[in-house]
Protein backbone atom coordinates (compact mmCIF):
# COMPACT_ATOMS: atom_id res chain seq x y z
CA UNK A 1 0.00 0.00 0.00
CA UNK A 2 1.43 3.45 -1.06
CA UNK A 3 1.15 6.17 0.96
CA UNK A 4 -0.58 9.18 0.10
CA UNK A 5 -2.32 12.78 1.55
CA UNK A 6 -5.34 13.43 0.39
CA UNK A 7 -6.59 17.38 -0.50
CA UNK A 8 -10.08 19.21 -1.15
CA UNK A 9 -11.32 22.38 -1.14
CA UNK A 10 -14.55 23.30 1.05
CA UNK A 11 -16.43 25.77 -0.95
CA UNK A 12 -19.59 25.49 0.70
CA UNK A 13 -20.85 22.67 -1.10
CA UNK A 14 -22.94 20.32 1.03
CA UNK A 15 -21.68 17.41 0.06
CA UNK A 16 -17.99 17.97 0.62
CA UNK A 17 -17.37 15.37 3.16
CA UNK A 18 -19.19 12.45 1.32
CA UNK A 19 -16.75 13.76 -1.33
CA UNK A 20 -13.83 13.27 0.45
CA UNK A 21 -14.94 9.82 2.25
CA UNK A 22 -15.59 8.78 -1.50
CA UNK A 23 -12.00 10.29 -2.28
CA UNK A 24 -10.22 7.77 0.22
CA UNK A 25 -12.30 4.71 -0.70
CA UNK A 26 -10.94 5.43 -4.43
CA UNK A 27 -7.39 5.44 -3.34
CA UNK A 28 -7.90 2.71 -1.17
CA UNK A 29 -9.34 0.94 -4.31
CA UNK A 30 -5.51 1.77 -6.02
CA UNK A 31 -3.90 0.30 -3.30
CA UNK A 32 -2.93 3.42 -1.92
CA UNK A 33 -3.59 4.58 1.68
CA UNK A 34 -4.66 7.97 3.61
CA UNK A 35 -2.13 9.00 5.78
CA UNK A 36 -3.19 12.70 5.89
CA UNK A 37 -6.37 14.06 5.01
CA UNK A 38 -5.92 18.14 4.66
CA UNK A 39 -8.90 20.22 3.53
CA UNK A 40 -8.97 23.53 2.66
CA UNK A 41 -11.82 25.88 3.10
CA UNK A 42 -11.66 28.49 -0.32
CA UNK A 43 -14.36 30.69 -1.99
CA UNK A 44 -12.53 29.11 -5.41
CA UNK A 45 -9.25 27.46 -5.93
CA UNK A 46 -6.59 29.17 -6.24
CA UNK A 47 -5.06 29.65 -9.39
CA UNK A 48 -1.60 28.84 -10.10
CA UNK A 49 -1.73 25.86 -6.89
CA UNK A 50 -5.19 25.06 -6.42
CA UNK A 51 -4.53 24.91 -2.78
CA UNK A 52 -3.34 28.27 -0.89
CA UNK A 53 0.37 28.25 -0.05
CA UNK A 54 -0.10 28.04 3.22
CA UNK A 55 -1.69 24.88 3.00
CA UNK A 56 1.26 23.96 0.31
CA UNK A 57 3.74 24.32 2.64
CA UNK A 58 1.89 22.05 5.13
CA UNK A 59 1.58 19.24 2.55
CA UNK A 60 5.21 19.46 1.81
CA UNK A 61 6.23 18.97 5.29
CA UNK A 62 3.75 16.38 6.38
CA UNK A 63 4.94 14.46 2.99
CA UNK A 64 8.62 14.53 4.70
CA UNK A 65 7.41 13.27 7.67
CA UNK A 66 5.12 10.46 6.67
CA UNK A 67 7.12 9.55 3.48
CA UNK A 68 3.40 9.79 1.42
CA UNK A 69 4.37 9.63 -2.04
CA UNK A 70 1.53 11.08 -3.79
CA UNK A 71 -1.01 14.07 -3.30
CA UNK A 72 -4.31 13.49 -4.35
CA UNK A 73 -7.10 16.35 -4.74
CA UNK A 74 -10.46 15.50 -5.43
CA UNK A 75 -10.94 17.18 -7.91
CA UNK A 76 -9.84 17.87 -12.02
CA UNK A 77 -6.68 20.04 -11.82
CA UNK A 78 -5.01 22.37 -14.76
CA UNK A 79 -1.49 21.20 -16.18
CA UNK A 80 -0.07 24.02 -14.67
CA UNK A 81 -1.71 23.52 -11.37
CA UNK A 82 -0.20 19.93 -11.13
CA UNK A 83 3.41 20.97 -12.55
CA UNK A 84 3.21 23.65 -9.62
CA UNK A 85 2.26 21.48 -6.91
CA UNK A 86 4.71 18.71 -7.96
CA UNK A 87 7.51 20.97 -7.38
CA UNK A 88 6.07 22.84 -4.45
CA UNK A 89 5.39 19.58 -2.12
CA UNK A 90 8.39 17.52 -3.87
CA UNK A 91 5.99 14.60 -4.23
CA UNK A 92 3.70 13.31 -7.56
CA UNK A 93 0.06 14.98 -7.76
CA UNK A 94 -2.61 13.04 -8.70
CA UNK A 95 -5.97 14.42 -9.69
CA UNK A 96 -9.32 12.62 -8.92
CA UNK A 97 -10.10 12.15 -12.58
CA UNK A 98 -6.85 10.55 -12.89
CA UNK A 99 -7.00 8.19 -9.97
CA UNK A 100 -10.78 6.76 -11.62
CA UNK A 101 -9.14 6.77 -15.00
CA UNK A 102 -6.15 4.46 -13.24
CA UNK A 103 -8.83 2.45 -11.07
CA UNK A 104 -10.42 1.31 -14.43
CA UNK A 105 -7.55 1.10 -16.34
CA UNK A 106 -6.65 -2.05 -13.98
CA UNK A 107 -10.16 -3.34 -13.68
CA UNK A 108 -10.48 -3.78 -17.11
CA UNK A 109 -11.09 -7.25 -18.29
CA UNK A 110 -12.55 -7.58 -22.00
CA UNK A 111 -11.07 -5.70 -24.98
CA UNK A 112 -14.01 -3.26 -25.48
CA UNK A 113 -13.76 -2.02 -21.68
CA UNK A 114 -9.85 -1.99 -22.09
CA UNK A 115 -10.22 0.35 -25.59
CA UNK A 116 -12.92 2.35 -24.01
CA UNK A 117 -10.73 2.76 -20.67
CA UNK A 118 -7.44 3.79 -22.91
CA UNK A 119 -9.42 6.10 -25.46
CA UNK A 120 -10.74 8.02 -22.33
CA UNK A 121 -6.76 8.20 -20.46
CA UNK A 122 -5.82 9.25 -23.78
CA UNK A 123 -8.45 12.13 -24.24
CA UNK A 124 -7.34 13.15 -20.61
CA UNK A 125 -3.86 12.79 -21.55
CA UNK A 126 -3.89 14.96 -24.59
CA UNK A 127 -4.33 18.43 -23.45
CA UNK A 128 -1.04 17.76 -20.42
CA UNK A 129 1.29 16.62 -23.03
CA UNK A 130 3.90 19.25 -22.65
CA UNK A 131 4.29 18.56 -19.02
CA UNK A 132 6.93 16.75 -18.04
CA UNK A 133 7.63 16.40 -14.15
CA UNK A 134 10.56 17.18 -13.06
CA UNK A 135 9.92 15.09 -10.07
CA UNK A 136 11.59 11.98 -9.27
CA UNK A 137 9.01 9.04 -8.90
CA UNK A 138 9.77 6.21 -6.42
CA UNK A 139 9.67 3.70 -9.23
CA UNK A 140 9.53 0.58 -7.94
CA UNK A 141 6.41 1.52 -5.71
CA UNK A 142 5.34 3.48 -7.85
CA UNK A 143 4.47 1.68 -10.49
CA UNK A 144 2.04 -0.70 -8.56
CA UNK A 145 -0.16 1.99 -7.93
CA UNK A 146 0.11 3.61 -11.12
CA UNK A 147 0.96 1.13 -13.63
CA UNK A 148 0.26 3.35 -16.66
CA UNK A 149 2.31 6.36 -15.59
CA UNK A 150 5.63 5.36 -14.36
CA UNK A 151 8.77 7.39 -14.52
CA UNK A 152 9.47 6.06 -17.79
CA UNK A 153 6.59 6.95 -19.60
CA UNK A 154 6.45 10.64 -18.64
CA UNK A 155 9.91 11.03 -20.00
CA UNK A 156 8.62 9.80 -23.66
CA UNK A 157 8.56 12.08 -25.97
CA UNK A 158 4.91 11.22 -26.62
CA UNK A 159 3.69 13.60 -29.67
CA UNK A 160 0.38 14.96 -29.86
CA UNK A 161 0.05 13.42 -33.02
CA UNK A 162 0.66 10.07 -31.90
CA UNK A 163 -1.96 9.80 -29.21
CA UNK A 164 -4.29 11.60 -31.93
CA UNK A 165 -3.45 8.23 -34.24
CA UNK A 166 -3.41 5.84 -31.48
CA UNK A 167 -7.06 7.22 -30.17
CA UNK A 168 -8.44 7.16 -33.87
CA UNK A 169 -7.03 3.77 -34.32
CA UNK A 170 -8.63 2.49 -30.78
CA UNK A 171 -12.15 4.89 -31.97
CA UNK A 172 -12.10 2.72 -35.59
CA UNK A 173 -11.55 -0.65 -33.44
CA UNK A 174 -14.02 0.16 -30.59
CA UNK A 175 -16.65 0.84 -33.42
CA UNK A 176 -15.89 -2.64 -35.47
CA UNK A 177 -16.60 -4.17 -31.75
CA UNK A 178 -20.08 -2.09 -31.05
CA UNK A 179 -21.01 -3.37 -35.06
CA UNK A 180 -20.95 -6.95 -33.72
CA UNK A 181 -22.89 -5.84 -30.17
CA UNK A 182 -25.55 -3.99 -32.37
CA UNK A 183 -26.34 -7.37 -34.37
CA UNK A 184 -26.58 -9.44 -31.31
CA UNK A 185 -28.62 -6.63 -29.84
CA UNK A 186 -30.80 -6.55 -32.88
CA UNK A 187 -31.67 -9.77 -32.35
CA UNK A 188 -32.58 -10.12 -29.30
CA UNK A 189 -34.77 -6.94 -30.02
CA UNK A 190 -36.11 -9.42 -32.21
CA UNK A 191 -36.56 -11.76 -30.31
CA UNK A 192 -39.13 -9.31 -28.57
CA UNK A 193 -38.24 -9.98 -25.10
CA UNK A 194 -38.84 -7.23 -22.71
CA UNK A 195 -35.52 -5.90 -21.10
CA UNK A 196 -34.50 -4.71 -17.46
CA UNK A 197 -30.93 -3.53 -16.13
CA UNK A 198 -29.56 -3.19 -13.25
CA UNK A 199 -27.92 0.36 -12.68
CA UNK A 200 -26.68 2.10 -9.66
CA UNK A 201 -23.99 3.20 -7.73
CA UNK A 202 -20.42 1.34 -7.63
CA UNK A 203 -20.37 -1.38 -4.73
CA UNK A 204 -24.60 -1.40 -3.97
CA UNK A 205 -25.21 -4.73 -5.20
CA UNK A 206 -26.22 -4.98 -8.54
CA UNK A 207 -24.08 -8.19 -9.60
CA UNK A 208 -24.64 -9.66 -6.70
CA UNK A 209 -28.86 -9.01 -7.35
CA UNK A 210 -28.14 -10.44 -10.81
CA UNK A 211 -26.60 -13.65 -9.27
CA UNK A 212 -29.66 -13.53 -6.46
CA UNK A 213 -32.18 -13.31 -10.04
CA UNK A 214 -30.06 -16.16 -11.78
CA UNK A 215 -30.07 -18.49 -9.17
CA UNK A 216 -33.64 -18.07 -8.22
CA UNK A 217 -34.86 -18.72 -11.77
CA UNK A 218 -32.14 -21.41 -12.95
CA UNK A 219 -29.16 -23.93 -11.66
CA UNK A 220 -26.82 -22.96 -13.98
CA UNK A 221 -23.55 -21.99 -12.09
CA UNK A 222 -22.29 -20.47 -15.36
CA UNK A 223 -24.51 -17.57 -16.30
CA UNK A 224 -22.97 -15.95 -12.90
CA UNK A 225 -21.82 -12.78 -12.83
CA UNK A 226 -18.57 -11.38 -11.05
CA UNK A 227 -19.26 -10.01 -7.80
CA UNK A 228 -16.97 -8.23 -5.12
CA UNK A 229 -16.90 -6.11 -2.50
CA UNK A 230 -14.52 -3.31 -4.66
CA UNK A 231 -15.60 -0.33 -6.35
CA UNK A 232 -15.57 -0.67 -10.43
CA UNK A 233 -15.89 -4.40 -9.87
CA UNK A 234 -17.90 -4.77 -13.03
CA UNK A 235 -16.82 -2.63 -16.12
CA UNK A 236 -18.43 -4.82 -18.82
CA UNK A 237 -22.48 -5.12 -19.66
CA UNK A 238 -23.42 -8.70 -19.02
CA UNK A 239 -26.99 -9.58 -20.62
CA UNK A 240 -28.75 -13.04 -19.38
CA UNK A 241 -31.69 -14.37 -20.55
CA UNK A 242 -34.18 -15.28 -17.50
CA UNK A 243 -37.51 -17.49 -17.94
CA UNK A 244 -40.42 -17.07 -15.23
CA UNK A 245 -41.77 -20.66 -14.10
CA UNK A 246 -44.70 -19.62 -16.57
CA UNK A 247 -42.40 -19.29 -19.70
CA UNK A 248 -42.87 -15.37 -19.56
CA UNK A 249 -39.00 -14.05 -20.15
CA UNK A 250 -37.31 -11.26 -20.18
CA UNK A 251 -33.30 -10.29 -20.55
CA UNK A 252 -31.81 -8.72 -17.53
CA UNK A 253 -28.41 -7.01 -17.78
CA UNK A 254 -25.48 -6.16 -15.07
CA UNK A 255 -23.85 -2.65 -15.92
CA UNK A 256 -20.96 -1.08 -14.48
CA UNK A 257 -21.37 1.25 -11.68
CA UNK A 258 -21.47 5.11 -11.14
CA UNK A 259 -19.35 7.65 -8.90
CA UNK A 260 -20.25 11.38 -8.30
CA UNK A 261 -17.61 13.19 -10.67
CA UNK A 262 -17.05 10.50 -13.09
CA UNK A 263 -14.56 12.41 -15.74
CA UNK A 264 -16.88 12.98 -18.71
CA UNK A 265 -14.41 11.21 -21.11
CA UNK A 266 -15.35 7.83 -19.44
CA UNK A 267 -18.82 8.31 -19.85
CA UNK A 268 -18.59 9.30 -23.15
CA UNK A 269 -16.64 6.04 -23.73
CA UNK A 270 -18.46 4.14 -22.09
CA UNK A 271 -22.13 4.73 -24.00
CA UNK A 272 -22.00 1.99 -26.34
CA UNK A 273 -21.23 -0.79 -23.00
CA UNK A 274 -24.14 1.17 -21.50
CA UNK A 275 -26.80 1.08 -24.28
CA UNK A 276 -28.21 -1.31 -22.99
CA UNK A 277 -29.64 0.76 -20.28
CA UNK A 278 -30.80 3.10 -22.94
CA UNK A 279 -32.90 0.09 -24.63
CA UNK A 280 -34.47 -1.10 -21.33
CA UNK A 281 -38.09 -1.92 -21.00
CA UNK A 282 -37.57 -1.27 -16.79
CA UNK A 283 -34.78 -0.25 -14.73
CA UNK A 284 -33.75 -1.44 -11.14
CA UNK A 285 -31.63 1.56 -9.57
CA UNK A 286 -29.86 -0.68 -6.91
CA UNK A 287 -29.19 1.40 -3.49
CA UNK A 288 -26.89 0.79 -1.18
CA UNK A 289 -29.35 1.67 1.60
CA UNK A 290 -26.83 1.03 4.65
CA UNK A 291 -24.91 4.16 3.35
CA UNK A 292 -25.14 7.34 4.88
CA UNK A 293 -24.94 8.80 1.64
CA UNK A 294 -27.14 6.31 0.03
CA UNK A 295 -29.46 9.61 -0.75
CA UNK A 296 -26.43 11.51 -2.54
CA UNK A 297 -25.86 8.57 -4.25
CA UNK A 298 -29.42 8.54 -5.84
CA UNK A 299 -28.95 12.00 -7.06
CA UNK A 300 -25.43 11.58 -8.90
CA UNK A 301 -27.07 7.92 -10.28
CA UNK A 302 -30.11 9.99 -11.48
CA UNK A 303 -27.74 12.71 -12.88
CA UNK A 304 -25.75 10.20 -14.46
CA UNK A 305 -28.60 8.97 -16.46
CA UNK A 306 -29.18 11.87 -17.78
CA UNK A 307 -26.05 12.30 -18.92
CA UNK A 308 -26.07 9.21 -20.88
CA UNK A 309 -29.54 10.56 -22.13
CA UNK A 310 -31.76 8.38 -20.24
CA UNK A 311 -34.52 10.06 -19.53
CA UNK A 312 -38.54 9.00 -18.01
CA UNK A 313 -37.49 5.08 -17.90
CA UNK A 314 -40.11 3.37 -15.40
CA UNK A 315 -37.89 2.19 -12.43
CA UNK A 316 -37.60 -0.06 -9.36
CA UNK A 317 -35.65 1.88 -6.59
CA UNK A 318 -34.11 -1.31 -4.72
CA UNK A 319 -32.93 -0.45 -1.28
CA UNK A 320 -30.42 -3.16 -1.03
CA UNK A 321 -28.23 -4.37 2.07
CA UNK A 322 -31.19 -3.95 4.35
CA UNK A 323 -29.96 -6.72 6.38
CA UNK A 324 -27.04 -4.34 6.96
CA UNK A 325 -28.79 -1.45 7.68
CA UNK A 326 -31.21 -3.41 10.30
CA UNK A 327 -34.21 -2.36 8.71
CA UNK A 328 -37.16 -4.62 8.06
CA UNK A 329 -37.29 -6.64 4.68
CA UNK A 330 -38.60 -7.51 2.09
CA UNK A 331 -41.04 -4.79 1.90
CA UNK A 332 -42.81 -3.35 -0.77
CA UNK A 333 -44.02 0.21 -1.38
CA UNK A 334 -45.11 0.94 -4.88
CA UNK A 335 -42.00 1.19 -7.00
CA UNK A 336 -39.47 1.14 -3.84
CA UNK A 337 -37.95 -1.88 -2.48
CA UNK A 338 -36.49 -2.43 0.69
CA UNK A 339 -34.49 -6.20 0.42
CA UNK A 340 -31.25 -7.92 0.60
CA UNK A 341 -29.42 -9.38 -2.66
CA UNK A 342 -28.38 -12.06 -0.48
CA UNK A 343 -31.92 -13.30 0.58
CA UNK A 344 -34.17 -15.27 -1.12
CA UNK A 345 -37.46 -13.92 0.15
CA UNK A 346 -36.40 -10.85 -1.03
CA UNK A 347 -35.21 -12.06 -4.26
CA UNK A 348 -38.62 -13.36 -4.84
CA UNK A 349 -40.44 -10.12 -3.86
CA UNK A 350 -38.32 -8.33 -7.00
CA UNK A 351 -39.56 -11.03 -9.55
CA UNK A 352 -43.10 -10.81 -8.66
CA UNK A 353 -42.47 -6.75 -9.00
CA UNK A 354 -40.77 -7.63 -12.35
CA UNK A 355 -42.87 -9.68 -13.49
CA UNK A 356 -46.22 -7.41 -12.69
CA UNK A 357 -44.32 -4.22 -14.20
CA UNK A 358 -43.38 -6.19 -17.22
CA UNK A 359 -46.37 -8.40 -17.91
CA UNK A 360 -49.27 -5.69 -17.12
CA UNK A 361 -53.10 -7.21 -17.69
CA UNK A 362 -52.55 -10.86 -17.41
CA UNK A 363 -55.69 -12.48 -16.33
CA UNK A 364 -57.24 -15.97 -15.63
CA UNK A 365 -59.41 -16.95 -18.15
CA UNK A 366 -61.46 -20.05 -19.40
CA UNK A 367 -61.67 -20.64 -23.06
CA UNK A 368 -64.47 -23.25 -24.64
CA UNK A 369 -62.55 -24.36 -28.41
CA UNK A 370 -64.34 -26.70 -30.52
CA UNK A 371 -62.44 -29.49 -31.89
CA UNK A 372 -63.14 -28.12 -35.50
CA UNK A 373 -60.77 -25.36 -34.47
CA UNK A 374 -57.42 -27.37 -33.29
CA UNK A 375 -55.06 -24.50 -34.80
CA UNK A 376 -56.20 -21.84 -31.85
CA UNK A 377 -56.20 -24.83 -29.26
CA UNK A 378 -52.46 -25.26 -30.61
CA UNK A 379 -51.52 -21.31 -30.38
CA UNK A 380 -52.94 -21.63 -27.15
CA UNK A 381 -50.79 -23.84 -25.90
CA UNK A 382 -47.72 -22.55 -27.22
CA UNK A 383 -48.46 -19.19 -26.73
CA UNK A 384 -50.21 -18.59 -23.36
CA UNK A 385 -49.35 -19.98 -19.68
CA UNK A 386 -52.23 -22.58 -20.07
CA UNK A 387 -53.05 -23.86 -16.36
CA UNK A 388 -55.38 -26.80 -16.90
CA UNK A 389 -57.32 -28.59 -19.96
CA UNK A 390 -60.62 -30.40 -19.82
CA UNK A 391 -62.03 -32.16 -22.34
CA UNK A 392 -65.77 -31.88 -23.25
CA UNK A 393 -68.33 -32.91 -25.79
CA UNK A 394 -68.59 -29.42 -27.56
CA UNK A 395 -64.28 -28.63 -27.51
CA UNK A 396 -61.62 -28.33 -25.25
CA UNK A 397 -62.32 -25.99 -21.87
CA UNK A 398 -59.11 -24.31 -21.58
CA UNK A 399 -58.19 -22.33 -18.70
CA UNK A 400 -54.95 -20.42 -19.49
CA UNK A 401 -53.29 -16.88 -17.87
CA UNK A 402 -53.29 -14.25 -20.80
CA UNK A 403 -52.30 -11.01 -22.00
CA UNK A 404 -54.71 -8.16 -23.14
CA UNK A 405 -53.83 -8.90 -26.94
CA UNK A 406 -54.14 -12.69 -26.23
CA UNK A 407 -57.47 -12.21 -24.71
CA UNK A 408 -58.83 -10.03 -27.65
CA UNK A 409 -57.65 -12.35 -29.90
CA UNK A 410 -59.59 -15.68 -28.52
CA UNK A 411 -62.15 -13.41 -27.57
CA UNK A 412 -64.62 -15.30 -29.49
CA UNK A 413 -63.93 -18.66 -27.52
CA UNK A 414 -64.07 -16.75 -24.24
CA UNK A 415 -66.35 -19.48 -21.80
CA UNK A 416 -69.03 -18.41 -19.44
CA UNK A 417 -71.52 -20.36 -18.05
N1 LIG B 1 -24.59 -7.28 3.79
C1 LIG B 1 -24.91 -7.31 2.50
N2 LIG B 1 -23.94 -7.23 1.57
C2 LIG B 1 -24.28 -7.25 0.28
C3 LIG B 1 -25.64 -7.34 -0.15
N3 LIG B 1 -25.67 -7.30 -1.49
C4 LIG B 1 -24.39 -7.20 -1.92
N4 LIG B 1 -23.54 -7.17 -0.86
C5 LIG B 1 -22.06 -7.08 -0.92
O1 LIG B 1 -21.69 -5.84 -1.50
C6 LIG B 1 -20.48 -5.98 -2.25
C7 LIG B 1 -20.63 -5.41 -3.64
O2 LIG B 1 -21.53 -6.20 -4.38
P1 LIG B 1 -21.56 -6.23 -5.97
O3 LIG B 1 -22.77 -7.01 -6.33
O4 LIG B 1 -20.26 -6.64 -6.53
O5 LIG B 1 -21.80 -4.69 -6.28
P2 LIG B 1 -21.98 -3.96 -7.69
O6 LIG B 1 -23.09 -2.99 -7.56
O7 LIG B 1 -22.11 -4.96 -8.77
O8 LIG B 1 -20.61 -3.17 -7.77
P3 LIG B 1 -19.71 -2.70 -9.07
O9 LIG B 1 -19.72 -3.80 -10.06
O10 LIG B 1 -18.39 -2.46 -8.47
O11 LIG B 1 -20.33 -1.46 -9.58
C8 LIG B 1 -20.16 -7.47 -2.22
O12 LIG B 1 -19.16 -7.71 -1.26
C9 LIG B 1 -21.45 -8.12 -1.84
O13 LIG B 1 -21.28 -9.34 -1.16
C10 LIG B 1 -26.66 -7.43 0.87
O14 LIG B 1 -27.86 -7.52 0.64
N5 LIG B 1 -26.22 -7.40 2.16
MG1 LIG C 1 -20.93 -5.36 -10.35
Amino acid sequence: MIPVITAGIEAQQENFDYLMDELAELVKANNMNVVADVRQRLQKPVSATYLGKGKVTEIAEIARETGAQFLVLNDELSPTQIRNLEKDTDIAVLDRTELILEIFSNRARSKEAQIQVEIARLKYKMPRLRVAPDIKLDQQSASGALANRGAGETKLELNRRTLQNRISFLSRELKQIDKEFEIKSKSRRKSNLPSVALIGYTNAGKSTTMNGLLSLFSEEETKQVFEKDMLFATLDTSVRNLSFPDNKQFLLSDTVGFISKLPHNLVEAFKSTLAEVKEADLLIQVIDVSDPHAKEMIATTNQTLEELGVNNKKMIYAYNKADKAELNYPTIEGMNLTYSAQNTASLEKLADLIKKLLFPGYQKMKFLIPFASGKYLERLNSQANVLDTEYTVTGSLVTAEVSPVQAQYFSKFIYSN
